[in-house]
């Protein structure tokens, strides 16, 4: 018999006809008991499933030995990512990456990586994007961790929260929206919020029917609950959607936790407002934050912070830089500096040395003979082009090198900024 590693395995962007297979090994990479596309599900769930799926971007394998099963699958699709100021660039995000445990740790991950890799490169993106399921996975392709993650839980009768509370003191309101409300005023309110968040990307049209069930993937769905607060002069400033399970506490008195899917705010006030309304709801008790920033406001908005127990930190948006001179030259800088940037690549998609001449307000780049002041991986470039890490901690880490004296604080100088970034979404 031949042994499974000799024989010949097709990697390739799969036909529209190839979709089916292509899904069904979805469900066999991520361990799914359910299938999406089984007996139980929604007619239109095929429809649904196949909605967002580009088949000149959606990659498979297919192993000679049996043609028709697909035993690996990646993606991507068209984004847009905030950087430092507010600008967008262009982004290439990576999605339903698996491989079959009958052929794992045989280059497929590899091979469909560098196929996407080029294929974003020749298109002109400036990153490619990922939130990865395992730490060690991405970073052998230039990708770095360049967003991080926190999710809190708030013991409610401790935070100090005044029980009393009816509502913003401001004038602004908060109101219980439905699902189409969120449909019509959401994107509007996230494109506010992407204009000004580092790490933000934008959300299709599928995302908003998604987060209201009017698109289920033919999964199990709970209703949420959706509020909208309003300034004092009657604009949209936040949006946040919760679910509440049904905890009674033994039946003596309810003891219900409520989990915030998605709270996005423009202004700190609406912010507030909108976490003060979750954990003011009667028969809360515990509010689990969903995904926020590492230096998210919510446990200082609590009167006894330490009501908010930190449950997750962990790396989330890994980017990965496609092209230096553009992206450098997209963000803004907190001084004005020069420096020169021994960037490397191990695909050589992106290495070589970069002068950076930076300003508030902007920036240009250029490749360069000059002599390095700092060397780096292109990996290492992503948490500090999008101000999630420091010069210095990455240089004690030994993963920055300063090759000419008081590169390091300069670098710090041009590229920290004073909050993290935050990528609010998974895809
Ligand atoms: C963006 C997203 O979609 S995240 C979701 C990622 N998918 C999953 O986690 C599903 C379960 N896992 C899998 O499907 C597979 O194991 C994958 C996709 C992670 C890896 O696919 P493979 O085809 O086995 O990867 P490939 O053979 O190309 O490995 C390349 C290198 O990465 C290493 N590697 C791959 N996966 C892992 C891992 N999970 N942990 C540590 N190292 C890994 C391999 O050992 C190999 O190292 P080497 O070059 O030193 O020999």
């Amino acid at each position: 018999m031949t042994p499974s590693s000799s024989r010949i395995l097709d990697v390739r962007p799969v036909t529209a006809a190839e979709l089916p297979a292509w899904l069904t090994a979805q469900k066999t990479v991520f361990l799914r008991t359910t299938d999406p596309l089984g007996a139980d599900a929604q007619p239109e769930a095929m429809a649904e499933r196949l909605e967002p799926l580009d088949p000149a971007r959606t990659l498979g394998a297919f192993d000679e030995a049996a043609p028709r099963r697909c035993v690996a699958t990646f993606r991507s699709f068209p984004q847009r990512l905030t950087v430092v100021g507010g600008a967008t660039v262009p982004a290439d995000a990576v999605t339903n990456v698996g491989v079959a445990p009958t052929h794992r740790r045989r280059g497929l991950l590899s091979r469909m990586m560098a196929h996407d890799l080029a294929a974003a490169k020749e298109r002109g993106d400036v990153v490619a994007t990922l939130i990865a399921a395992e730490y060690p996975i991405y970073g052998r392709f230039g990708f770095g961790p360049a967003a991080h993650t926190a999710e809190w839980t708030v013991e409610v009768p401790r935070s100090g929260l005044d029980p009393r509370w009816s509502g913003p003191e401001d004038g602004g309101r908060i109101d219980l929206v439905d699902g189409e409300d969120v449909r019509r005023l959401g994107p509007g309110l996230h494109a506010r919020l992407c204009a000004v968040q580092p790490g933000a990307v934008d959300r299709p049209d599928l995302w908003w029917r998604a987060a209201t069930g009017l698109v289920r993937f033919g999964r199990p769905w709970t209703e949420p609950f959706h509020a909208v607060h309003h300034s004092a002069s009657g604009e949209l400033q936040g949006l946040v959607t919760y679910t509440c399970d049904e905890e009674w506490g033994g039946g003596k008195q309810p003891q219900v936790t409520a989990q915030v899917r998605s709270l996005i705010a423009t202004t700190p006030a609406a912010e507030r407002a909108l976490w003060h309304h979750v954990c003011s709801i009667d028969w809360v008790t515990r509010v689990r934050s969903g995904h926020r920033a590492p230096d998210d406001l919510l446990p200082h908005l609590l009167p006894d912070p330490r009501a908010a127990r930190l449950t997750t930190l962990a790396d989330w948006l890994w980017v990965r830089i496609l092209d230096v001179v553009r992206a450098l030259e997209a963000r803004t800088y907190e001084s004005e500096g020069t420096l020169v940037l021994e960037v490397t690549d191990g695909d050589g998609l992106s290495g070589g040395r970069y002068r950076l001449e930076a300003a508030r307000d902007g920036a240009r780049c250029a490749p360069t003979t000059e002599d390095p002041d700092l060397s780096l991986t292109v990996g290492d470039l992503a948490p500090l082009w999008l101000g999630d890490d420091s010069a210095a901690r990455l240089a004690a880490l030994g993963r920055v090198r300063e090759q000419r004296e008081g590169a390091v604080r300069l670098a710090d100088a041009l590229l920290r900024t004073s909050r993290r970034p935050w990528c609010p979404d998974v895809f």
